[in-house]
C-alpha cells in the first residue's frame, strides 16, 4: 500500500477525523504517535500534526524531534502542532486571555495564497485551544487571522510548512476540508488514488505473495467486516481459505440457517458449526454481565481451536479487524479503559501458533462496504445493522435459558421485520430488543396475567462511540408494540428505550 500522508498523533480527539478527512480526498494515510515517527520517511509525501490536550509549555508535553521532516518535506501543523512550530522556532507561545472554544471566523487572509484557494471570506473555523500564539516562530509569515486570534494561520518561507491555531478536520471548519485539499494536493501534490477498486486490486495482489500456497481460517460472523475480509481472501487464495461460522445458539432467529445460505452464494468455503447447546450450557446459571462476555470469549476460542485441529496444516488466522481497532490500540492513550470486556476471536492463545492476517486493518468502516460493493457483495448484507459477538447473551439481563433465548428471538424478529417493511430499517444504525429480568401484570381476554417486559432500542451512531435513541414514529411503536405482546408468549409489556449514549451504552450489559 502506498504510504502516502503521515498523521503525527499528540493525544487530541480530533486525530481520527483528520485520517478520516484525508481518506475522504482519496489519499491514503496513517496515524502514529508522536513517539513512534516511522524510520524510514521515503514512502511518505506530506506529514500532519494534530492537536493535544498538552500546553507546549508544559514539562511532560510532547516534544518529538522533526528534523527529519520539517524543511524536508511538506508539513501542515494543526493547533497544538501549530503551537509546537512556534515555540520552539523562535516565535511565542502563552495562555490566552480567554479560552477560545468553538465557532470563529476569518477575518484576515493573506491574498494569492494556494492554501487558501476557493475558501470564502470571513470563512468559518473551529476552534479548541487555551494557549495562543503570541509572536510567530523565525521566517514565518502571517496568512490568516479571526476577532480574537491574530495569528490563525501561518507559513514558513522557503519550506513548505503551513500552520493552523482553528481544527479543518472539524465539521464546524466550513471550509476545512477545502484547505486540507489545498495543501495536500495542489501545495504537496499527493496523488488521489487511494479508491475501492485501487485497494482490492493491491490487496488480492499483497496477500496472494504472502500468503502463497497456505492455508487460512477464518471466524465469519454474518457481520460486514468478517465478511468483507473472507472475500478478499477468497479472491487472493481461493478454496485455501477455510471460513468458520458458530452458532453460539445466541443468534438473532433464524439467522444461522440465513447467513449460511446468504454465503453460498459467494462461492466462500464456509463451514457452520452449530455450538448453541455448548454456549447455553456453559452459561447457564451465569447473571453476572463480565462473568458472561468472558465465558462466551473463552468457549469461542475453544470451539475455534477445536475446528482448527480438524484441518490440517493451517498456518494463518485471518481476522476482519479495521483501522479504529489499530488506531485504539496503538494511539497515544492506548487502550481506552474498558467498559466492557469485547469477546473477540483475535485474542487467541499462544498455544495457537497461528500467524494473524488482517486485510482490512487500515480501513474505517464506510471504506469497508464501499471495499465490499465494489467486490459485489449484496448490499443487504452490507447495510446490516452491527450485532455484538456475544449476541443476545447481553440483551438477556439475568442469567440465560434458551427459554428466554426464544422469546427475545421472537421479539427481536417481530421489531426489525417491522423496521424494514415501514422503511425505517436503513434509518437506523443499530436496533435490537432487551429481555428485562422484571415481570409485570397485565390483562388479556379478561384474564390476569404476569409476564416478562421487553425494551425496544434505536439508536443513531457513525461510530458506535456515541449514540442517540432514534425518535421512532409513535404509528409504528404502536404497531410494533401490540404484535409483540400479541404474537409472542410470555410477553405482555413493552417499553422504548430513551437514553443517549453517553451517559448510558447502546447494550444494556
Ligand atoms: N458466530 C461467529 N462465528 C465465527 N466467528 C465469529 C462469530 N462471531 C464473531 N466472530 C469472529 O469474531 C470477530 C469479532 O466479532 P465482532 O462481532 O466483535 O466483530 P465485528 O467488528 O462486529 O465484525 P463483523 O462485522 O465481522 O461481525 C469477527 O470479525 C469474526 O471473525
Ligand atoms: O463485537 C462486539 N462485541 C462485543 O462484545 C460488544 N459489546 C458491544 N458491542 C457493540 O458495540 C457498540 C457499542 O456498544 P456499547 O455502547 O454497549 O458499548 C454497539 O454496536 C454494540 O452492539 C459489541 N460488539
Ligand atoms: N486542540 C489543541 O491542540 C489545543 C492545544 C493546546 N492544548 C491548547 O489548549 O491551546
Ligand atoms: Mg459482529
Amino acid at each position: 500500500m502506498q504510504h502516502n500522508v503521515l498523521i503525527l498523533d499528540f493525544g487530541s480527539q480530533y486525530t481520527q477525523l483528520i485520517a478520516r478527512r484525508v481518506r475522504e480526498l482519496n489519499i491514503f494515510c496513517e496515524i502514529f504517535p508522536y513517539n513512534h515517527i516511522p524510520s524510514d520517511l521515503s514512502s511518505y509525501k506530506a506529514v500532519i500534526l494534530g492537536g493535544s490536550p498538552f500546553s507546549v509549555r508544559g514539562e511532560d508535553a510532547p516534544h518529538p524531534d522533526l528534523s527529519q521532516i520539517r524543511g524536508k518535506m511538506p508539513l501542515l501543523a494543526v493547533c497544538y502542532g501549530a503551537q509546537y512550530l512556534a515555540h520552539f522556532s523562535g516565535g511565542e507561545v502563552a495562555a490566552s486571555n480567554t479560552r477560545e472554544y468553538g465557532r470563529a471566523n476569518l477575518s484576515y487572509i493573506k491574498e494569492g495564497e494556494t492554501f487558501f484557494d476557493g475558501v470564502s471570506e470571513n470563512s468559518q473555523v473551529w476552534m479548541s485551544h487555551s494557549d495562543s500564539i503570541k509572536a510567530l516562530p523565525t521566517n514565518a509569515v502571517k496568512l490568516a487571522s479571526t476577532h480574537d486570534v491574530e495569528y490563525a494561520a501561518y507559513k514558513i518561507e522557503g519550506e513548505t510548512t503551513y500552520a493552523i491555531q482553528y481544527h479543518p478536520e472539524v465539521y464546524h471548519s466550513t471550509d476545512g476540508k477545502k484547505m486540507l485539499e489545498n495543501f495536500l494536493v495542489k501545495i504537496a501534490e499527493v496523488p488521489q488514488n487511494f479508491t475501492p477498486n485501487a485497494f482490492v486490486d493491491e490487496m488480492v495482489a499483497e496477500l496472494k505473495e504472502k500468503l502463497g500456497n497456505d492455508k487460512v481460517v477464518l471466524g465469519l460472523s454474518g457481520g460486514v467486516d468478517s465478511t468483507v475480509a473472507a472475500v478478499l481472501l477468497n479472491k487472493a487464495i481461493g478454496q485455501n481459505l477455510y471460513c468458520i461460522f458458530v452458532n453460539n445458539g445466541l443468534l438473532r432467529k433464524n439467522e444461522f440457517q440465513n447467513v449460511l445460505d446468504q454465503y453460498k452464494g459467494m462461492g466462500l468455503n464456509v463451514k457452520g458449526v452449530d455450538a448453541g447447546d455448548r454456549f447455553l450450557g456453559e452459561l447457564a446459571g451465569i447473571s453476572d454481565p463480565e462473568t458472561k462476555r468472558k465465558t462466551i470469549g473463552r468457549v469461542f476460542i475453544e470451539v475455534f481451536d477445536d475446528e482448527s485441529h480438524l484441518l490440517e496444516d493451517v498456518k494463518w488466522l485471518a481476522q476482519g479487524t479495521i483501522y479504529p481497532d489499530v488506531i485504539e490500540s496503538v494511539s497515544v492513550k492506548g487502550p481506552s479503559a474498558t467498559i466492557k470486556s469485547h469477546h473477540n476471536v483475535g485474542g487467541l492463545p499462544d498455544y495457537m501458533k497461528l500467524k494473524i492476517v488482517e486485510p482490512l486493518r487500515m480501513l474505517f468502516k464506510d471504506e469497508v462496504r464501499r471495499v465490499g460493493a465494489t467486490l459485489g457483495i449484496d448490499p443487504e448484507l452490507l447495510g446490516r445493522h452491527p450485532f455484538p459477538g456475544p449476541g443476545l447473551s447481553i440483551r438477556i439481563l439475568g442469567d440465560i435459558t434458551p427459554e428466554k433465548v426464544q422469546i427475545l428471538q421472537d421479539v427481536d424478529s417481530v421489531f426489525i421485520e417491522g423496521l424494514k417493511s415501514w422503511g425505517l430499517y436503513d434509518k437506523v444504525w443499530q436496533a435490537g430488543a432487551i429481555l428485562l429480568p422484571v415481570n409485570s401484570v397485565g390483562v388479556m381476554g379478561d384474564e390476569r396475567t404476569y409476564e416478562k417486559v421487553v425494551a425496544l432500542r434505536a439508536v443513531e451512531s457513525t461510530d458506535g462511540m456515541t449514540a442517540d435513541w432514534v425518535h421512532l414514529p409513535y404509528d409504528f411503536l404502536m404497531k410494533v408494540s401490540n404484535d409483540i405482546i400479541n404474537k409472542v408468549k410470555g410477553v405482555n409489556r413493552v417499553v422504548y428505550d430513551i437514553s443517549s449514549k453517553p451517559p448510558a451504552t447502546i447494550e444494556w450489559e
